[in-house]
């Protein structure tokens, strides 16, 4: 049998305000989510014991970041919540199963990669273990592997707020291209929190659609990317390819994403974005350029899709 594939999307804040602190320390967001074409893949083959164990080998451009069945890589902690949610009973009867993970997105960038495989994984064991599974439920265990894997699990884009799962369309998106450049040096996202400057910032006022890629500007160079400023402070090259991105021939737009250090450009088409690569692309940057990954669906609306 062939194996089931996913593939796991990098998510992109194209604005993320914190506007406020809860008890607990996570930090209250207001932030407009999308989804690049750029992506992981996940490939699942199911093997011949029961138990519902899950085995990680990991390929591809960025594995030498990332150790093979470590207990701690979200994927394999995907598997483990779901088998802990079904119960001692139905889990002994799971197929073990063998993900390959092809890493082709850079780990600990604010792109959400380890986040999006977490969601690719949950959609990839639901299908391979024939569970139905209450999608309330499954946004909880989502949540529980992090803030931004509810998103990740649709690959739709959407308002986040509250810490990143309480999730509202976003308005209706321009054509437009996307390009992605990261310097390299991976970020910590508790210490960007820890270190941003204190104070909050209100919700965004968005519309219902941008009609044009002008409109969506316009409306994105009135808000801003609150973490932004503490990155560069914790990894100054973050400022160079900002400086990169605006000098890039055709470049609207330029902001970070999430945590950093990844930063996104908004270009007229994709076609612009990957025209306007050779002026950016330097030393040992990632770039990647293209289309937002427009055909994201709700996870119980999918036609393969077997949870409830
Ligand atoms: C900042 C964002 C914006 O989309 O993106 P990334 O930079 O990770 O891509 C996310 O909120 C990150 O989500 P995620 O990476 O899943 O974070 P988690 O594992 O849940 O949290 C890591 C740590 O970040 C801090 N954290 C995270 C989310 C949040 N709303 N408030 C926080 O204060 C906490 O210190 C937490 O312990
Ligand atoms: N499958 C995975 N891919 C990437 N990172 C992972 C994965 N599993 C666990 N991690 C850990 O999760 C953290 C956040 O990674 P990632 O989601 O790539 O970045 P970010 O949260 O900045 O968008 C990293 O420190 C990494 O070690």
């Amino acid at each position: 049998m062939s194996p089931l594939r996913e593939l796991a999307h990098a998510k992109i804040n194209l604005y993320l305000h914190v506007t406020g602190r809860r008890d607990d320390g996570y930090h209250l967001l207001d932030s407009l989510a999308v989804f690049a074409g750029a992506a992981d893949e996940l490939r699942l083959d199911c093997g011949y014991g029961r138990g519902g164990h899950v085995r990680l080998r990991i390929e591809g451009t960025f594995a030498p970041g990332l150790l093979d069945d470590s207990a701690d890589n979200l994927i394999v902690r995907a598997g483990a919540l779901l088998r802990a949610h079904v119960g001692t009973d139905v889990a002994a009867r799971l197929p073990d199963v063998e993900i390959v993970l092809g890493k082709e997105l850079p780990v600990a960038s604010g792109i959400g990669g380890g986040s999006a495989d977490a969601a690719a994984a949950l959609r990839l064991l639901l299908k391979a273990w024939d569970l139905s599974v209450d999608r309330a439920d499954l946004m909880v265990l989502a949540t529980r592997l992090g803030a931004d894997v509810p998103v990740c699990l649709d690959q739709l884009p959407a308002r986040m707020e509250g810490i990143g799962e309480e999730l509202t369309p976003a308005p209706g998106l321009p054509p437009c291209g996307m390009m992605l450049v990261n310097c390299g040096q991976s970020v910590s996202t508790p210490q960007v929190f820890r270190t941003r400057a204190p104070g909050f910032t209100p919700r965004a006022d968005l519309p219902a659609r941008w009609n044009t890629l002008a409109d969506m500007v316009r409306d994105l160079s009135a808000q801003t990317n609150d973490l932004q400023d503490a990155a560069c402070a914790i990894c100054p090259e973050i400022t160079a390819v900002l400086d990169s991105l605006r000098a890039a021939p055709g470049c609207r737009l330029a902001r970070m994403s999430g945590s950093g250090a990844t930063c996104f450009a908004l270009f007229d088409s994709p076609e612009a974005a990957r025209a306007a690569e050779p002026a950016v692309r330097q030393g040992k940057w990632w770039v990647w350029a293209g289309d937002l990954y427009r055909t994201g669906m709700r996870l119980d609306a999918r036609a393969d899709s077997l949870s409830a």
